[in-house]
């Protein structure tokens, strides 16, 4: 009787097996297929993963030319057993971005990613996102960040000073801008939204440093369930990593809540609640607190330091608009003046340059969802369950959009705004944009204005061109500029 029991218990989970790894897949690859949507075929449990992982690896480990070209289409494939629909079409882009999060949300992290951007704003889904970012806005609105622009002026001085001295008597000098953006744009995130030093900031980058290496490799397999609390090497470095950022980022708190100039920054809003936002009731909990700020310190960094190094490699491939932009900051920054709040608006041409950089070089080069109900996009259908990757890159790529000459660094395309609104999104689209966008603007003005002000600068011949998406899109061997002072400043 046993082994009759076992034998039905063991068609039945054989049966639903086959049903979910074989029949639920093909049923969904026919459905998008009829539709005219094609791609890679379905392999059972891993998807495509090992594809995707062997063209990774492929083109990391090759140079390119210093040209900005890329390939583009629209297709499904799989992520383990999980379609994903990547999107180029600005029409449904713009259907699934601003789309509500009844219908459409952001992906469940892998949990082992969840140990570097914590349980913060990009990870949270539903009431609790809409709860903890009406909480963190006011913290960025665009007064508050205007009101860091001296600290920003400081940080960068301090920087060129150190390039100064790096120069010495020589005409120019080597400076890896990719090092040091990281370095600058942290120091920054500590002094301006925590309200802490530098030095207390730096040693939370350098843990979530080791935890990016280990994310990306979390990030690249199919996560099997329980595995994060299996006792491997890795995952015990995980949660070492793990528990010392949580540590230096408590003291940090605790230090702030002692603080009585501290009202304006992050910690104290989310500690707090908003003062604009009382429905919203008492601020978040500390562990809640915790992991915002994990967050905000990885994607602070991350994004506007390689925004920036992306911009000053343009600029250095381009001197025209280096010459452009030295005009407009010299008309705005006479003499010694340097940048201020009031003139971030005159600051015309850097705007420009900016949004063609982000254009061509975004750090965060696609963005993920998934349908929570059936929904129809453009003209397509779409079940529950399909994850969405909008290729934010290929968009930004695209020759319909941006004509023949999409592949060229040419700012004065957005001497206009762009005319479609699924054609252009840096920082997102709908409720879920970026919520930093102020700070990230701000502070690469003043970084590049400061730096065209006292210095010239060519691509070193040691640059070699080789852009890697490592959570944000970055230079793999660095950014090696040789940088000259400018003989009249
Ligand atoms: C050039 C710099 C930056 C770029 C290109 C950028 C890009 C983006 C994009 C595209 C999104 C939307 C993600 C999605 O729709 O899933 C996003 C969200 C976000 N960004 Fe940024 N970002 C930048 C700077 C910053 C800065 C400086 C901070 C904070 C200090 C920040 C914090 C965030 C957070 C917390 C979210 C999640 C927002 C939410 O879910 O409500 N970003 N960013």
């Amino acid at each position: 009787m046993i082994f009759l029991v076992l034998a039905i218990l063991l068609i039945f989970v054989s049966l639903k097996s086959l049903y979910s790894i074989i029949w639920v897949p093909w049923r969904i690859q026919q459905f998008f297929r009829k539709q005219g949507v094609n791609g890679p075929s379905y392999r059972p449990f891993y998807g495509n993963i090992a594809e995707i992982m062997q063209m990774t690896k492929e083109a990391q480990s090759k140079s390119i030319p210093f040209t900005h070209d890329i390939v583009h289409r629209t297709f499904l494939c799989w992520f383990g057993l999980k379609p994903r629909l990547a999107l180029a079409d600005p029409e449904m882009i713009k259907d699934v971005l601003p789309n509500s999060i009844d219908m459409i949300d952001r992906l469940d992290y892998n949990p082992l990613a969840r140990l570097l951007f914590g349980q913060g704003l990009p990870g949270l889904t539903g009431h609790k996102w809409t709860a903890h970012r009406r909480i963190a806005t006011p913290a960025f609105n665009i007064e508050e960040v205007k009101a860091w622009v001296p600290e920003m002026v400081a940080s960068v001085s301090k920087m060129l000073k150190i390039w100064e001295d790096k120069r010495g008597e020589k005409d120019e000098v080597e400076i890896e801008v990719y090092k040091e953006f990281h370095n600058l744009s942290a120091e920054i995130l500590s002094k301006t939204v925590f309200g802490s030093s530098f030095e207390e900031g730096k040693r939370i980058f350098e843990l979530q440093e080791q935890q990016v290496t280990l994310t990306m490799k979390a990030l690249q397999s199919v996560y099997i369930p329980g595995f994060r609390f299996l006792p491997t090497k890795m995952n015990k470095l995980r949660w070492r990593l793990e528990k010392e950022t949580r540590d230096a980022i408590r003291v940090i708190i605790e230090r702030n809540s002692k603080t009585t100039d501290s009202s304006n920054n992050l910690i104290s809003l989310l500690m707090s609640g908003s003062s604009n936002t009382k429905e919203l009731g008492p601020g978040l909990e500390i562990e809640e607190v915790i992991d915002e700020c994990k967050t905000f310190y990885f994607a602070g960094k991350e994004t506007t330091a390689n925004a920036v190094t992306w911009a000053v490699l343009l600029l250095a491939q381009h001197q025209e608009w280096q010459s452009k932009a030295r005009g407009e900051v010299f008309q705005v920054c006479k003499g010694n003046e340097l940048p201020t709040e009031d003139k971030m608006h005159e600051f015309k041409i850097i705007s420009m340059i900016l949004k063609e950089t982000l254009r061509l070089y975004n750090p965060v080069n696609r963005l993920l969802r998934r349908s929570l109900k059936d929904v129809k996009i453009g003209s397509l259908n779409v079940p529950a369950g399909t994850e969405f990757y909008v290729a934010l890159a290929d968009v930004h790529h695209e020759t319909e959009i941006w004509g023949p000459d999409a592949n060229e660094f040419n700012p004065s395309r957005f001497a206009e705004p762009p005319r479609h609104l699924g054609s252009y999104f840096p920082f997102g689209l709908g409720s879920k944009n970026c919520i930093g966008r102020n700070l990230a603007l701000v502070e690469a003005k003043i970084i590049l204005a400061m730096i065209i002000k006292q210095f010239s600068f060519v691509v070193s011949p040691s640059y070699v061109h080789a852009p890697t998406m490592r959570l944000a899109l970055q230079p793999q061997y660095g950014a090696h500029i040789l940088v000259r002072r400018i003989s009249d400043y």
